[in-house]
């Protein structure tokens, strides 16, 4: 496929990740009772989109190396095109590595750091990571949807009452501030808890 060709079909794919961004965002305001726009209108109209295209060649030694250290998204929502066949992804659920398994036709919705802190925690952020494997090779692409501007984002209203107080700073959270604290083996989404 040529370079042109690429771009057509990723902004072609970028956008309608988009509007499923958008109906996601809708739906999980809807589920917590909260007015359908409250997300998206912090999240802001000019959200962004970076995609990532992750290849984890076959490896050696799969024991000893990782294809990515443990880490949280930093986007609100991210959309992950599996591997058609090869499996790798593992989340962190009470305190246990879960495969996160090959389903045919599908995409992989993970909660990022930005809808943790929007949501109060009520979605949290998981902890995941990539294994390797001697045999095959393995290709995915992360479409990750964020809000990426100066302006900051914190807890809806709705959300914080006298049971459930406020538990992230109002932030502007950056991919600068994201990868800052990835480096250094932190959790960004640590960074904004009050
Ligand atoms: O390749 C995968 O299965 C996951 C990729 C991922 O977590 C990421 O790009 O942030
Ligand atoms: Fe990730």
């Amino acid at each position: 496929m040529s370079s042109c060709c690429i771009g057509k079909v990723l902004n072609e794919y970028s956008f309608k990740i988009e509007s499923l961004n958008v109906f996601v965002l809708k739906a999980l305001a809807r589920s917590l009772n909260l007015e359908e726009d409250c997300f998206m209108n912090q999240y802001g109209k000019t959200s962004k989109i970076n995609a990532r295209f992750n290849y984890y060649p076959p490896c050696p030694l799969p024991e000893k190396v990782l294809g990515l250290k443990p880490h949280g998204d930093g986007s609100a929502i991210t959309f992950l095109l599996q591997d058609k066949e090869v499996e790798g992804l593992q989340l962190l659920k009470d305190d246990e590595w879960v495969g996160v398994p090959v389903v045919s036709n599908s995409l992989t919705i993970n909660i990022g750091d930005q809808m943790e802190i929007m949501s109060n925690c009520i979605f949290k952020s998981p902890l995941h990571r990539v294994f390797v494997n001697s045999k095959n090779e393995r290709m995915t692409l992360a479409m990750f949807c964020m809000r990426q501007t100066e302006k900051n984002i914190g807890p809806v209203d709705g959300l914080i009452t006298d049971e459930t107080p406020r538990l992230y700073k109002n932030i502007t959270f950056t991919l600068d501030f994201m990868h800052k604290n990835y480096q250094q083996g932190r959790r960004a989404i640590n960074a904004c808890k009050i």
